[in-house]
């Protein structure tokens, strides 16, 4: 784990170095993925299948079987256990219900002349959710992207999810039935995202990408962006502690290492400005390993790019966060509504000591699906808005074409548009007529 401390000469130096996450990835995994998303974009299923069968090490003895069939997410829906099946349904009522709040309508306001102008919004026809799958399966994620989908009025959603070694989860399948899915498809990776855009013999093309996923599903994702919609590039997921020492340190440990077990290059940061609180919750990790079940996971991504960041006071703490921008911050503090004013850029900010990330990850409501490297600078959680198109209305009374008609007329001739102008002036009628 890396340590920081603010009045360390140093720290701007440190500082910026934890930042860097992807400065030491493979510069080949761009080649590769463009190659992948070459192949299957031009030999559709048969690419899609090699590529399955490569990475995944899934045989299929035709196209057709990349397609899990719809019997098979009923089985699994039956199959559970009936308090884990609760726990699904009743994370999924409330993840809808959060949603729904973020409907929007279209909207219209009329001039005086009588022209009409306004916006309309139409829900997206068919939209692809990639669900993570190369080193854990995520029920979650199924909920997370598609209930969204589903409350903006997506006609179709396309599910895919990789199934390494052919080991379908039967969570995964559930959640699919519980989540208004329409078809899922047993594939993942760079391949899954090209079938999506591009669309091969079996999986039919989308509008929108949207999902979490490994640096070759973000590579692809960046490579399609312009053919399909995509939400944002995700990268390694990353939780910001701020903590006044109100908490036990082996709640935030926890915390801490709630991220890190997810990947090696996810990242866990603890900040404060009390020595003793400092060392207690670095003690805490350092003991829970052995009880997690992907320890190996986790203490490689804690001691890669975990961090540990001494602050002089909260002003201090408040600006570095701002400066990392994290996917989820917690606000494990006294107070935390006092200290909102001073945070800017978070995708999701968890306050006070019993609001930790792993009830927003599964059950609170609002999406985890977040931005992360930075990205909350400039973006917003997954939602129902990224499945929404909206248009421009403009409804012109006679009127208001000859009113305006002349202002756009002069602009076009000072563009040299002569038949924009004209296009403009045949509307305005001729005095005397
Ligand atoms: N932000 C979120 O909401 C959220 C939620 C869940 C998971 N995650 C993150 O998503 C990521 C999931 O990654 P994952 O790997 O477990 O699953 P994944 O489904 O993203 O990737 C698995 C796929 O990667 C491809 N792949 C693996 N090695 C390859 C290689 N050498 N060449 C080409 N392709 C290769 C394969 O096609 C495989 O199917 C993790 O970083 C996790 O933290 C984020
Ligand atoms: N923390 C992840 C988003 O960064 C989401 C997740 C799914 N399951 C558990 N956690
Ligand atoms: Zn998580």
């Amino acid at each position: 784990m890396n340590r920081l401390d603010t009045s360390d000469p140093d720290f701007a130096q440190q500082f910026h170095a934890l930042h860097d996450w992807d400065a030491n990835l493979d510069p080949q995994i761009e080649v590769r993925v463009r190659d992948i998303v070459a192949a299957v974009r031009d030999r559709g299923d048969a690419a899609l299948r090699e590529y399955t069968e490569r990475f995944d090490g899934v045989t299929t003895a035709s196209a057709a079987d990349l397609e899990i069939p719809r019997s098979a997410w009923d089985a699994a829906l039956h199959g559970l256990e009936p308090t884990q099946r609760a726990a699904l349904e009743e994370a999924a009522q409330r993840i809808r219900s959060y949603h729904e709040h973020q409907r929007s309508e279209g909207w219209t306001f009329t001039e005086a002349d009588g022209t009409v102008l306004g916006q309309r919004i139409l829900p997206l026809a068919r939209v692809g959710i990639y669900v993570p799958g190369g080193k854990a399966a995520y029920p979650s994620s199924v909920l997370m992207n598609a209930i969204p989908a589903h409350v903006a009025g997506v006609k179709e959603i396309i599910m895919t999810v990789p199934t390494p070694q052919g080991q379908v989860n039967p969570w995964v399948l559930a959640a699919a039935a519980i989540a208004g899915v329409d078809r899922v498809f047993c594939i993942g990776g760079a391949q899954a995202v090209a079938a999506l855009a591009y669309g091969t013999e079996s999986v039919p093309a989308v509008d929108k990408i949207v999902g979490p996923g490994n640096i070759y599903v973000a590579t692809a994702k960046r490579m399609v962006f312009g053919r399909v919609g995509i939400d944002m590039i995700a990268g390694p997921s990353e939780i910001l502690v701020i903590s006044d020492g109100s908490a036990p340190a082996e709640w935030l440990a926890w915390d801490l290492l709630s991220q890190a077990e997810h990947d090696e290059i996810a990242q866990s940061i603890f900040i404060s400005w009390d020595n003793a609180h400092i060392e207690s919750v670095v003690n805490a990790v350092d003991a829970a390993f052995d009880r997690l079940d992907r320890a190996p996971i986790a203490r490689k991504s804690w001691a890669d790019r975990g961090a540990v960041i001494r602050v002089r006071d909260r002003a201090e703490a408040c600006a570095i966060a701002d400066r990392i921008a994290p996917e989820h911050l917690e606000l494990a503090v006294q107070n935390p509504e006092d200290w909102l004013a001073d945070i800017h850029n978070a995708g999701a900010i968890f306050m006070g000591i019993h609001s930790c990330e792993a009830l927003g990850d599964y059950v609170a409501g609002p999406n985890h699906v977040l931005p992360t490297g930075g990205s909350a600078r400039f973006s917003s959680p997954l939602g129902v808005y990224d499945f929404v198109k909206r248009s421009s209305l403009i409804h012109s009374s006679p009127a208001g074409a000859a009113r305006l008609g002349q202002i756009a007329e002069r602009l076009a001739l000072g563009e040299g548009l002569t038949a924009h102008a004209r296009s403009a002036a045949c509307r305005i009628p001729k005095a005397g007529s």
